[in-house]
């Protein structure tokens, strides 16, 4: 297809307000394109290459700016184009108001009239444009994609300069607006999918599986078209590429519990995304980050953990998170020092390192695991890891779990104090809390579904007066924890839960120091205090309750901080809670 085509029809796109017509339009373009079908597929969407594929062009507006002055003549400096844009506002409008092929004008003038890198040349000279095919123009990127090292620039800026010199007003819109990310027609994944079923009669659900597989539209068309629902169908995972990530929704554990009835509950780790592609047969180990970008080389120790422990090809998907001397987990800022580090990763590692948790297996054992339920794939990761651990042929079912490197467990229960527990023991950890997951769900690439839910952040605070609290045990025997929380009911207080949550040692030890001169009274570890000191909690949600002097019992209260500006008598009231829980 050539590219003027190509614009022509980019620009009937985006001039079209109406999403149903786009799909018509962008329908017809796919089945107009030919042998050129993936590229077009791509260029609608403003991509060059496939979505799983990370490179880029890697070349900055100011590049492009003096490749379209260079088109547009000797007159033309980087600075007019930077100056037009700034007034225009868009970089393809900017583009489209030159008159490009200025220099093969020039070269006819001298006698020359083409150069040898092909790009003057033609008959596209003054602006007419025409002879360029859209293979041309992505074969063209990919070699510009591909310079690097000492003069890239140079080499991308003629690359570029001689597409611009090819191009007429429409064509040079279009392209300005590809090489900057910024095609901006409307055509969306949505889009490009509704037009893939629609051209070539393949139901809409199928073409979708194919994208969720592959991550490459074109690649999704081109089969459709050529081979059909079956062709779709016979698409799987390729070790190697990336998935998209499935996500998560905020939600509360009582939605979880009434909408599955059994929740499968999991620690959330506080770092980063990453999948895993390990692939003995070629040697490969690849990491991905939650946006698809190969970040290998930044996290040799999950690379080394492939290689010791993993024997078969496999896509896991996990966290990686930072960790101190003793194994504990460090802050999400850590992670960041290491996850897109180029340079320098082996000093960088020696201040910190990480280790990756998996809590999802897609692909094990030749076989694609997108469509088994959660508790199927946490199985089939469960047996990837443990065979490293099993290396001396024992019983694999009776190895504990918690002695399996690498794997997030993963409890079944339907028991909210259970889960409230675990939330507990995540949070002690050095954890960022817990994940809900619907234990019959599949893996949907790329999906913010209802499937995973992140413990919903708490919205409502509530100022409680700390009336008692518990001496801690082993590690924390020295500090007060576990503090009783109570409301105002009247001239009285009335208890409405207990608070473990949420706190560090260091945090345990300040409050050991602020209460500890209010203790009125001790049994065992149990202390009780004078009411003076208000903590702000939050919560999930408030039932009645005849546990507490209240009535009322918070619902996984997480302590916030202490409030040194309120007396217990401006603490929160009864009247309070039952308000909040009308709400
Ligand atoms: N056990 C786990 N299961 C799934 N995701 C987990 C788990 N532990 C940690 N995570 C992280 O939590 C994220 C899930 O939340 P979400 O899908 O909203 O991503 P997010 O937008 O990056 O949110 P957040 O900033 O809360 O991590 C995952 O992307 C993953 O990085």
């Amino acid at each position: 297809m050539k590219f003027a085509t190509f614009a022509d029809r980019a620009g009937t796109i985006d001039a079209e307000p109406a999403d149903l017509e786009i799909v018509a339009h962008v329908r017809e373009l796919l089945a107009d394109a030919g042998d050129e079908i993936e590229i077009v597929a791509r260029f609608a969407q403003g991509r060059v290459f496939p979505a799983w594929d990370s490179t880029t062009l890697d070349i900055g507006p100011s590049a492009c700016y003096e490749a379209i002055a260079r088109a547009a003549g000797t007159n033309v400096s980087s600075n007019d184009v930077e100056e037009r844009l700034a007034e225009v506002g868009e970089i393809g409008d900017v583009a489209a108001r030159y008159d490009f092929g200025g220099q093969q004008g020039l070269g006819a003038f001298t006698g020359g009239g083409t150069d040898d890198s092909g790009a003057g040349g033609g008959t596209g000279g003054n602006g007419t444009g025409g002879d360029l095919t859209v293979r041309e123009v992505a074969e063209t990127l990919a070699d510009l994609a591909a310079a690097e090292g000492s003069g890239s620039h140079d080499r991308k800026v003629d690359l570029l300069f001689g597409l611009f010199n090819r191009c007429s007003s429409e064509e040079a819109r279009y392209l300005a607006r590809l090489v900057l990310s910024e095609m901006r027609i409307g055509v969306g994944e949505g889009t490009v999918r509704d037009a893939i079923a629609a051209a070539f009669d393949v139901p809409k659900e199928r073409v979708e599986r194919a994208l969720q597989v592959s991550n490459d539209y074109g690649r999704v068309a081109r089969i459709a078209r050529d081979e059909g629902v079956d062709g779709l169908d016979a698409m799987e995972l390729d070790v190697g590429r990336p998935v998209q990530a499935m996500l998560a929704q905020a939600g509360t554990v009582t939605d979880a519990l009434e909408e599955w009835e059994t929740a499968g509950v999991e620690w959330k780790y506080d770092g980063a995304r990453v999948q895993l592609h390990y692939d003995p047969g070629d040697g490969e180990t690849r990491v991905f980050s939650r946006n698809m970008e190969d970040v290998t080389d930044a996290l040799p120790e999950v690379v080394e953990f492939a290689d010791e422990r993993l024997e078969s090809p496999v896509i896991l998907d996990g966290e990686v998170v930072a960790i101190d001397e003793d194994g504990s987990p460090l802050p999400f800022q850590e992670v960041l020092k290491r996850f897109r580090r180029k340079h320098d990763v082996a000093k960088a590692r020696e201040d910190v390192s990480v280790r990756p948790v998996f809590f999802d297996c897609l692909h094990a054992g030749g076989e694609d695991l997108l469509e088994e339920p959660l508790t199927t794939r946490h199985d089939r990761l469960r047996s990837v890891l443990v065979d490293a651990v099993d290396e001396t042929g024992s019983d694999a079912a009776a190895i504990d779990d918690e002695d399996i490197e690498g794997l997030s467990l993963l409890w079944r229960t339907d028991d909210p104090d259970e889960i409230e527990s675990i939330d507990a023991d995540a949070l002690e950890a050095g954890h960022e809390g817990i994940m809900l997951k619907n234990p019959e769900s599949t893996y949907s690439p790329g999906r913010r579904g209802k499937h995973w839910r992140k413990r919903k952040p708490d919205v409502e605070t509530l100022d409680c007066v700390v009336t008692g609290a518990e001496w801690g045990e082993g590690r924390r025997a020295t500090f007060l924890g576990t503090f009783e929380l109570s409301v105002r009911a009247g001239e009285d207080l009335e208890t409405v839960g207990k608070v473990a949550t949420g706190i560090t040692d260091e945090k345990l030890e300040e409050l050991t120091d602020l209460l500890e001169p209010h203790i009125e009274a001790e049994e065992g570890q149990e202390v009780d205090l004078e009411p003076a000191v208000v903590f702000e909690v939050g919560y999930e949600e408030i039932q009645s309750s005849p546990t507490y002097s209240s009535g009322y019992a918070l619902r996984f209260p997480r302590f916030q901080a202490v409030r040194p500006d309120k007396e217990p008598a401006n603490a929160d009231s009864i009247e309070r809670l039952e308000r909040l829980q009308g709400q």
